[in-house]
């Protein structure tokens, strides 16, 4: 019998797409997965096509991380979840389009949106106009209001989770809505305080979420400026239109009874629109949030995506299925581990430097001084960094405080641990760059979830661009460092970061 022959297809991919990881499944359900999108606190999402799909539309599939879906009643609340996110409308929200709870690593595909996440584009362009800001605000109060209708609260919004598209912006999926303990880590200046103490996500905990995002976005910081204080007191509301305050300031309500409910916010947001736009231009078809988006949301120019011809067949057969995915994580973190574990494990176990020096020979050192000491542990705080959106990275190296303890704690914050660290032989804040190439292994602070840590090393995959997201939410990271070959003047690029964190105790 003949092998059917292999097919090609043309996609068009974002132009930084990450390659595919070893032991990723090259297919996950009817889809063939062509990258990486980028992993958050609930899954790894993919740059996939359908190969019945002529058009190769391309579509992002979510891979559910094991730990939420542990039991079969996660598993039955996640089918729940999903049915009922797949019937909300897709105008201002992105819903999951297929999905299969029931698989041995649960997934779920969505439309793929080209568009930048909220916080990157605020954090490169500073905050938005008053014109995009309302058609932002419209947006994702009709986004809520599609869900609300459905009785379904969303329970996670933040700017990470806000696309802007060319057409306007597009709230991603949120299949998972987190718990108190990880919001409280994650997404603590976006989240409503009795969400933080551990409540249940519902459209009050939505509408506060929003006004959160609505400050961020006018005034570029969030409204809380330490975390745990309770947002009401200390909201920057100066950045808003005046016409928007008084329901933002309501939305963000420390009592779920005293915010409005998402219908009035959309109205108010509404009328503060037809306030300050004035009522000379000529009328726009459909309904209000499309007549603001039609006239406010410009001047966003998504991505240009570079077309690559994908092997269906090809691709099919690198496809380890489900059982490869787990896998995945555990052999990246291996393979790495192997390189250049010592250094961090010798000093994280009271070998200081006297062993962080004398490491076993890395397979390919580079000539230099850090090489000859082995892999330099550093700390990257984000406080140093001038730029913290574009580099380069400022880092010191560090080594153990001789009084710190030689078993740490496994539960420290990240600013305990960093103090547990001090400036290695006086030398030097330095400067490299972290590129789309620098594989990143992250252990606690970075990843939004437990486990991740083996050896006292980070085995969790991301990508230097996410690392970078993580920096800017201000917490220090404890970090091993290889370099790139030698490129020339300038700082250095980063190949691999490895967060260095205690292995917790089970
Ligand atoms: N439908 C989509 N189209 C384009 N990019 C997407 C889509 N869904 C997710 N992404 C991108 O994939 C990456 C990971 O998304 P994900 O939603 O898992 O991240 P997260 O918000 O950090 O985590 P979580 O929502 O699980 O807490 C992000 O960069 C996100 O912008």
């Amino acid at each position: 019998m003949s092998r059917p022959a292999e097919r090609e297809i043309s996609v068009l991919v974002p132009p930084h797409l990450a390659p595919l990881a070893p032991g990723d499944p090259g297919a996950v359900g009817p889809y063939v997965l062509i990258g990486r999108l980028g992993a958050g606190g609930t899954g790894t999402v993919f740059a996939a096509v359908d190969p019945a799909d002529t058009d190769g539309e391309l579509v992002a599939v979510k891979v559910v991380h094991p730990w939420p879906v542990e039991d079969p009643q996660d598993r039955a609340r996640l089918q729940a979840r999903l049915g009922a996110l797949a019937g909300v409308d897709g105008r201002c929200y992105v819903p999951p389009v297929t999905f299969d709870a029931e698989a041995e690593h649960p997934w779920l595909a969505m439309p793929y949106v080209a568009g930048l996440a909220l916080d990157g584009f605020v954090r490169e362009h500073g905050p938005l106009g008053r014109g995009r800001l309302i058609a932002l605000v419209a947006a994702l109060g009709e986004a809520l209001s599609a869900l609300h209708g459905d009785d379904v609260a969303y329970g996670d919004l933040t700017p990470g989770n806000v696309l802007l598209s060319g057409r306007g912006p597009r709230l991603l999926d949120c299949a998972l809505p987190g718990d108190g303990e990880l919001l409280r880590r994650t997404a603590a200046a976006w989240t409503a305080p009795e969400r933080l103490e551990g409540g249940d996500a519902s459209a009050a905990s939505d509408v506060f979420s929003w006004a959160a995002i609505a400050v961020f976005a006018a005034s570029g910081r969030p409204p809380v400026e330490d975390e745990g204080t309770p947002a009401s007191s200390t909201p920057w509301l100066e950045g808003l239109p005046a016409e928007m305050r008084p329901i933002v300031r309501r939305a963000l309500s420390e009592a779920p009874r005293d915010r409005p409910t998402v219908r009035e916010v959309l109205g108010a947001t509404i009328a503060a629109w037809e306030a300050v736009s004035g009522s000379d231009a000529p009328p726009v078809q459909g309904t209000a949030v499309t007549q603001v988006l039609t006239r406010e949301w410009r001047g966003i120019v998504e991505p240009d995506r570079l077309p690559r011809l994908v092997r269906l067949g090809a691709n099919r057969r690198r496809g380890a299925g489900r059982a490869a995915l787990v896998a995945g994580g555990s052999v990246v973190a291996l393979a790495l581990i192997g390189g250049g574990g010592y250094a961090a494990y010798a000093a994280l176990n009271g070998g200081g430097t006297e062993q962080a020096e004398n490491p076993p020979a890395p397979s390919s050192p580079p000539p230099s001084t850090e090489a000859q000491q082995g892999p330099p542990i550093v700390r990257f705080d984000p406080a140093d960094q001038e730029n913290p959106a574009e580099g380069p990275w400022t880092y010191t190296r560090v080594e153990r405080r001789p009084s710190a303890p030689e078993t740490p704690a496994a539960t420290l914050a990240p600013d305990a641990w960093s103090e547990q660290w001090r400036p290695a032989g006086g030398d030097a804040v330095r400067e490299a760059v972290i590129t789309a190439d620098t594989e990143v292994l992250c252990g606690r602070f970075c990843v939004p979830g437990p486990g991740y840590i083996e050896d006292d090393r980070g085995t969790f995959p991301l990508s230097g661009p996410e690392f970078i997201d993580y920096l800017s939410w201000g917490e220090p990271v404890i970090a091993e460092l290889e370099f790139a070959e030698d490129g020339g003047d300038g700082p250095r690029e980063i190949s691999r970061i490895v967060e260095v964190y205690p292995t917790p105790a089970d």
